[in-house]
């Protein structure tokens, strides 16, 4: 056979082989029910129906095709879980862990950080970066989520009329971000037109409008469309803040050691380290980081762990206003650790809020963060009733549904915080409530971000009174990448005083 017909025969092969795959594909996705869709286009004009607006799509889909169903976005499938079976199976699985394809949207910003990284990448880094969130390190942080809440409660105070709690808290939990991922201040609370906070906003909501319209997801076309541009100038911008904060902390550590000058820890004094600092000291006794690895890390942090808890904590706030029952409990677990002092909250402190923990625990079940996260089957996993994920699938995890499901969660619409305690819980799939995500690829902010919220909980309600803005209110709530009112959480907030 000469090369020729040697190649052409490889070809055909590759080819075949191809087909197989897609037919097996489109068969064993065939046997799990959905909506009906299009050549070609699959759901698109669905999506179209629905404004793109994906938290009430696949509520109305889960509501006619129960906890498994499928959807074709062109000829890209996704299969919806809500089960907590077929969620245990997938999520506590140490080989289903690739992110699915729309993560690479992310990858212009945070490149292949932890979020969105895979195989042996993802397994190192996160082996490296889970003892930068150990309690210990975490412990040194209490004092800049006390101060940065101290402000917003101060932020909250000024204002005459209702107002929206999310922008406000947007900020505070911003300032705390960049204080503990890169040891500087931004300052936003105090001044949100600085260059680095316009520059987060402007990438975040043309990152949103990238997700709901999937024309955008196109590079071209993203990069020529005015979303694109902001984006990408914004990231940018975020790029060289990160990159000048990286080179000069490697400076500065340069030339203490030159000078050989005596670090605060020698000198017995305690300084806070954050992530940053972390990663350049593992970075320098030998392991694998570039700094453009280190930026990733830190981009990461900064895209995920700010935006998820403003979002959560305006919720919680909302519950708050709206149940004042529950900001009576609230009220008494403080008293009872603080009396009427306003001393500042410890690590032990935020550890004994038993009551706040079940109160973010239950607005997240209802308002989860991340209503969606997705992953990609490079293999073929079998899951309860005798459906089969196939390889190529990609595979969505809906919390948002599950949190409504009165299959797990008698009347679901009622905000319970005691629904937490251990006498309510029997009997309740622990995959029932995943706003964290479960297993191996969780979220590794989980313990910070539980730690942020509950400190500010405690200072919110030691120092305001929150009540809705009329009665009944409630923010209409939209899922993009990050669940959020794009109204606005609206409060009245006035000022308490802790009773003797
Ligand atoms: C209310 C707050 C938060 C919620 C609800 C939340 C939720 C989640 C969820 C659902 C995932 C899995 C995402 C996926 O599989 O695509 C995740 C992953 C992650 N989260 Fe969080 N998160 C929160 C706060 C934070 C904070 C404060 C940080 C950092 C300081 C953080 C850092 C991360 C990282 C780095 C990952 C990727 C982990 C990996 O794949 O190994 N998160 N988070």
């Amino acid at each position: 056979m000469d090369a020729f017909m040697l190649a052409v025969v490889l070809v055909a092969l590759a080819i075949f082989a191809r087909y197989l795959k897609r037919k097996h594909l489109v068969e064993t996705l065939d046997r799990i029910p959905g909506p009906p869709g299009y050549p070609v286009i699959g759901n698109t004009m669905d999506l179209v129906h629905f404004k793109f607006n994906l938290t009430n799509a696949v509520a109305s889909w889960t509501a006619q095709y129960g906890d498994i169903f499928k959807i074709w976005l062109g000829n890209v499938p996704f299969v919806i879980l809500t089960k907590p079976e077929d969620l245990e199976i997938l999520l506590s699985s140490n080989k289903h862990i690739e992110k699915a394809e729309l993560y690479a949207l992310l990858h212009p910003w945070i490149g292949e950080g932890l979020l969105t990284s895979t195989g042996k990448k993802w397994h190192t880094r996160r082996k490296l970066l889970t003892p930068t969130f150990h309690f210990r390190i975490l412990d040194q942080f209490v004092e800049v989520f006390n101060r940065c809440g101290e402000l917003f409660v101060k932020k909250l105070l000024e204002q005459k009329e209702a107002v929206n709690v999310h922008e406000l808290i947007t900020l505070c939990t911003l300032d705390i971000i960049c204080e503990t991922a890169m040891g500087t201040k931004v300052e936003a609370q105090n001044d949100a037109t600085s260059s680095y906070v316009t520059a987060v906003h402007k990438a975040l909501i043309s990152f949103h409008q990238r997700t709901m319209k999937p024309w955008l997801h196109l590079n071209a076309i993203w990069n020529m469309s005015s979303d694109g541009k902001n984006f990408n100038s914004a990231v940018t911008e975020l790029h060289k803040y990160t990159n000048d904060v990286i080179s000069s902390r490697r400076k500065e550590r340069e030339s203490r050691r030159k000078d050989s000058l005596k670090t605060d820890q020698d000198l017995g004094l305690k300084k806070r380290e954050a992530f940053l600092d972390q990663l350049l000291d593992a970075s320098d006794s030998g392991a694998d980081l570039t700094d453009t690895d280190i930026r990733e890390e830190v981009d990461t942090f900064m895209f995920e762990g700010h935006d998820t808890t403003a979002a959560a904590l305006s919720f919680i706030m909302y519950n708050v206003a709206a149940h004042p029952e529950v900001q009576q409990r609230l009220r008494e677990e403080m008293f009872d650790l603080f009396g009427d002092s306003d001393r500042q909250a410890t690590v032990q402190d935020i550890q004994n809020m038993k009551y706040a923990e079940r109160v973010v625990k239950e607005s997240l079940r209802l308002y989860p963060s991340v209503p969606l996260f997705a992953r990609k089957m490079r293999e073929d996993l079998p899951l309860t009733d005798g459906y089969v994920l196939p390889a190529g699938t990609n595979v969505t995890v809906s919390c948002l549904q599950m949190g409504s499901n009165p299959k797990h969660w008698p009347e679901p619409e009622k905000f319970d915080p005691d629904r937490y305690l251990t006498e309510n819980s029997s009997g309740r799939h622990p995959y029932a409530y995943v706003p964290f995500s479960a297993g191996p690829r969780n979220c590794i902010g989980q313990k910070f971000a539980m730690m942020e919220m509950k400190s500010a909980l405690s200072k919110i309600v030691r120092s305001c009174d929150l009540s809705l803005p009329s009665p009944g209110y409630k923010p209409r709530i939209e899922g993009q990448v990050i669940l959020r009112a794009p109204e606005g959480v609206f409060l009245k907030v006035a000022p308490y005083r802790a009773k003797a």
